[in-house]
């Protein structure tokens, strides 16, 4: 088991949950999560990612103290999460499904959840904030989705606490509102909250994370900041084939919305006998276009990652 990292919020030592058949039962379930070991340290925004199902929000819910792993070891801010005693005045919890009560108001949603957390703060500030102060009475069964997860959000970062879990923040936001949401984690960041979160917009994680893991079937297959992740060297060159694709004098790795792909180790070689050959028959290459790997590909190559377990 790995040692105790000083600053560390979060830790988790070879994690797994299976959710359970039936009641009572230990045999058959559904092994979700395994052998996920993280730490996420003060300060930091931490993001998971990850294809479908591939146990992000089971993590996140193990690590908030939610549920208890079935097997392995957690400690969040130096202790067991599920002491929520504890927990509730240091660490505010945006839940991928909240259920907030429809008859309450946003205000009376908010300013209850604040004072259950035990951690002080104005209604009235935090509602303006994340820009529902023109929602305030506006019971929650009249709200739109985003407005919800809005009302969510406020709940989590009520009285700023030390660490934010967030599931899926900007799911259902429009544009500008996942941009005000972001602008708010990176302002409480500042301030020295720690932040770990679950997403499924890559450019999200890419701006906003300061460390990514990457989930696939139950297990953290990558982990890093967004330049260890693709730093594996590889370049995609992409371009409408001029014709038939087995022509093509290079290692063609697939098509993608018509376009050729072709992911090489050694570009300058491979764009320079394509463009020998394209000059030699007369080809021109329409779109053509040379881009270093981004997180975007490293997620592509996760889906067909094969299930070592
Ligand atoms: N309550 C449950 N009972 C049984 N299986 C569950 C339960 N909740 C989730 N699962 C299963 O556990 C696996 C992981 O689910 P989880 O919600 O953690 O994934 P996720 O990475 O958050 O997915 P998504 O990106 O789709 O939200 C999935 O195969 C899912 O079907």
């Amino acid at each position: 088991m790995r040692e105790t990292t000083e600053d560390a919020v979060i830790e988790a030592w070879n994690v797994g949950f299976t959710y359970r058949r039936k009641r009572r039962s230990t045999e058959g379930g559904h092994a979700a999560v395994r052998d996920v070991g993280l730490t996420v340290r003060r300060g930091e925004t931490y993001a998971l990612l990850g294809t479908n199902g591939a146990g992000k929000t089971t993590t996140l819910e193990v690590l908030e103290g939610h549920r208890v792993p079935t097997s392995g070891r957690v400690r969040v801010l130096s202790g067991d999460p599920a002491d929520r005693r504890r927990i509730r005045p240091r660490v505010g919890i945006m839940l991928q499904d909240s259920g907030l009560a429809a008859e309450l108001s946003v205000r009376e949603s908010v300013a209850l959840a604040g004072a259950i957390s035990g951690r002080r703060d104005d209604v009235d500030s935090v509602l303006e904030r994340v820009g529902l102060a023109p929602k305030s009475g506006t019971r929650v069964a009249q709200l739109s989705g985003g407005e919800k997860r809005r009302v969510d959000f406020a709940m989590a970062i009520w009285g700023t606490p030390e660490l934010i879990f967030l599931d899926e923040p900007t799911t259902g936001l429009d544009p500008t509102s996942r941009a005000a949401l972001w602008a708010i984690v990176a302002e409480l960041k500042a301030a020295g909250t720690t932040f770990l979160l679950t997403t499924h917009y890559l450019e999200e994680a890419e701006k906003g994370a300061d460390r990514i893991g990457l989930m696939h079937e139950g297990t953290l297959r990558r982990e890093g900041t967004v330049a260890d992740l693709t730093a594996d060297g590889v370049t995609t060159v992409r371009f409408v084939p001029p014709g038939a694709v087995d022509a093509i004098p290079v290692a063609v790795t697939g098509t993608e919305n018509g376009l050729v792909v072709i992911r090489t180790r050694t570009p300058q070689r491979d764009v320079a006998t394509l463009m020998t050959w394209a000059a030699a028959n007369g080809h021109e290459l329409i779109r053509f276009s040379v881009s270093p790997s981004g997180l975007d590909d490293v997620f592509a190559s996760l889906g067909a990652e094969r299930t070592t377990a």
